[in-house]
């Protein structure tokens, strides 16, 4: 496998990526490391996402009774959901190397074409963040992957000529959190398009299970339920709380995790039973206990919590609108009803009649 210069990207808030959380379901250098040993190495050990990996399987397959090189392969989905590691594990199932490199890495055209005129036929390369990347590299880009053809310019202005360049046959595999910001003239480029959900609990208790074995720390069922439900949906978060709650058990226990154990440990570092942080919970909570369910802007409540606006509209408020706890509406932040009973809270009778127009009630 081969890296870029530039190695894993790492990007800014919007990818839930800041670095002191637990919970954040970007990759940190830490698990950098530890991911590579617990990434799966085949369709088979890879944990949930039958749709994709069935149909993905019959994408290899095929490919392979023809003796040709896979579809270019793109792949939705949040962080930490597993696009790096079906990358792998598609190069892996077609016996082929890999190349790994992110959108950000590729400013110019230039440095595209040194990638792929470097690439061994029948090659992967994981383009990471591929809507990240800049426009006129996404151009030469359209032309190698349907004509496996780039045409390289030499010189500027007038006098500039293009010498066309042939590549070898190659499986280009995007990745991205976000596919409708790909244009579709890229989109279209790709023979296949594999959309990943958030895990099940269940799913995830067996991410946590398989990770135990790798790491060598017994856990019981109920322990791996435990961390799984508090993994917001995501196997790099899971495996992350995981590593945290065995550090509790070998300090405080004797090296076994179970529900008990994974509880006192997780309340440690503050993740909740329902996978919500500090951070997440300070925003709740001032929307529950300050401005009484709301509606409240969204800057007043980031001056409550004491963080910037940013912080709070894409670090905490993602998740907790996924979980059905905050609306975002045109009138400004709101609390759910399952919000004021997750904090064990009774909304108060104006604030509960207030929002009933909003929740539809
Ligand atoms: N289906 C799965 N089964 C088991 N482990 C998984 C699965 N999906 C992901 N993981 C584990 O979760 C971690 C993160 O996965 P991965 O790096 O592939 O995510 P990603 O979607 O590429 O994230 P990002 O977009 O942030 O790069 C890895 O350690 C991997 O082993």
């Amino acid at each position: 496998m081969n890296w870029d210069e530039t190695g894993p990207h790492t990007g800014g808030l919007s990818d839930e990526r800041s670095a002191d959380r637990l919970v954040a379901a970007g990759a940190d250098g830490e698990d950098t490391a530890v991911e590579a040993a617990l990434r799966p190495k085949d369709l088979e050990e890879f944990v949930g996402q039958e749709k994709v990996r069935a149909q993905l399987d019959l994408v290899l397959k095929a490919a392979r009774a023809r003796g040709a090189t896979a579809d270019h392969v793109l792949l939705s989905g949040a962080p930490g959901l597993g696009k790096t590691t079906l990358s792998m594990i598609i190069a892996a199932e077609m016996n082929a190397p890999i190349r790994i490199t992110s959108g950000p890495a590729i400013q110019h055209a230039g440095d595209l074409a040194a990638i792929l005129s470097s690439l061994q036929e029948g090659e992967v390369l994981f383009l990471d963040e591929i809507h990240r990347m800049s426009r006129p590299a996404e151009e030469m880009l359209y032309m190698a992957m349907e004509d496996f053809r780039v045409d390289v310019i030499v010189g500027k202005g007038p006098g500039a000529t293009a010498i066309p360049l042939e590549l070898p046959p190659f499986t280009l595999v995007g990745a991205t959190t976000r596919a409708g910001l790909l244009p579709p003239p890229l989109r279209d480029r790709f023979g296949f398009t594999g959309h990943m959900e958030f895990y099940a609990p269940r799913e995830l208790e067996r991410v946590v299970h398989r990770s135990a074995g790798l790491l060598d720390v017994a856990i019981d069922t109920d322990g791996a339920a435990e961390i799984a439900g508090r993994s917001r949906g995501t196997p790099r978060i899971a495996n992350r709380l995981l590593r945290r709650v065995r550090d509790y058990a070998q300090v405080r226990a004797d090296g076994r995790i179970d529900r008990e154990i994974a509880a006192a440990a997780l309340k440690v570092y503050e993740v909740d039973e329902r996978g919500l942080d500090r951070l997440d919970r300070a925003v709740l909570e001032a929307l529950l206990k300050l401005f009484g369910g709301g509606p409240v802007g969204l800057s007043t409540l980031a001056v409550a919590v004491g963080e910037e606006r940013e912080t709070v509209e894409e670090v905490a408020e993602p998740f907790l609108v996924r979980e059905g706890l905050l609306a975002r509406t045109p009138r400004g932040r709101v609390a759910t009803p399952a919000a004021w009973g997750h904090l064990g809270l009774v909304p108060p009778q104006h604030a509960a009649k207030g929002q009933q127009g909003l929740f539809g009630a």
